[in-house]
């Protein structure tokens, strides 16, 4: 495995006396795409946040190419992320939304028609996002992600919603990004959506840890792994 992106140690978030995310130690490698699998409610997107600066662990530590998130000189160019919530205004266009991000990050407009012609809403660009689909609309938070030319790509449960198509395309850019040399962490609460594209899998429930590696390693004890997602079907937030 190539040098890891990030590193996280004894990560951890408490509401109260709950541990959502318990004691989480992991790497991301360049070059390669890694799932975060578990249930609703394993403690995903809580950690996701956490690496991205959008919430501090009560203890342990998460750092991109060394730093925090927060210290980060740069972040754009480390990181570029796609959440559930993408917050785009739906009478502005998708060309208009790139070119105000762009400018509060300093990066080159012409960024703004290399995105989109990578996520092939070039033709599209000046319609207002509320003409969009939903596919197009991850394709154009995808797009917000890639503008600083991110060494890392951060996708919360993407493939949510989208039709067959849409995974299709989806996979094959994140596997190209990868390719390419990026690292990609993307959750996903369906083992079957991410198996078909991922290299390493990190598993989670209740925030702990379930298993980790390569995905093919992993798969290979698969009357474990079976077991494991069975348990986890079905779990989640209304366990007792
Ligand atoms: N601000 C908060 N205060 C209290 N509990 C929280 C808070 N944020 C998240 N949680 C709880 O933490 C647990 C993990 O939530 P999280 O959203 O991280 O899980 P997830 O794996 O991303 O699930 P999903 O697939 O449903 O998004 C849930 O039980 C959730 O209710």
């Amino acid at each position: 495995m190539s040098d890891p992106i990030l590193v996280a140690r004894g990560l951890t978030k408490r509401y109260g006396a709950r541990a959502v995310v318990d004691d989480l130690s992991f790497e991301v490698a360049a070059g390669a795409v890694t799932a975060l699998l578990g249930p609703n409610g394993a403690g995903k997107t809580t950690l996701l946040r956490m690496v991205l600066g959008l919430s501090r662990p009560t203890s342990g530590d998460v750092l991109l190419e060394g730093s925090p998130y927060r210290e980060l000189p740069n972040p754009s160019s480390v990181v570029g992320a796609l959440l559930d919530d993408h917050g785009f205004h739906p009478d502005r266009s998708a060309y208009d939304h790139l070119r105000i991000m762009a400018a509060a990050n300093r990066i080159e407009r012409s960024r703004c028609d290399a995105v989109l012609e990578s996520v092939a809403l070039a033709e599209r660009a000046r319609d207002r996002v509320r003409t969009y689909s939903l596919g197009m609309r991850q394709r154009l938070g995808l797009a917000a992600a890639m503008l600083g030319e991110p060494r890392m790509l951060i996708l919360d449960e993407p493939m949510n919603g989208l039709d067959p198509e849409g995974m299709h395309w989806l996979r094959g850019y994140l596997r190209d990004f990868a390719s390419g040399g990026g690292a990609v962490l993307v959750s996903s609460h369906v083992l079957s959506e991410v198996e078909q594209f991922a290299d390493e899998v990190l598993i989670v429930d209740r925030g702990r840890k379930i298993a980790a590696g390569a995905l093919s390693d992993v798969v290979e004890e698969s009357s474990t792994l079976e077991r494991t997602l069975l348990a986890l079907t079905g779990s989640g937030e209304t366990r007792p």
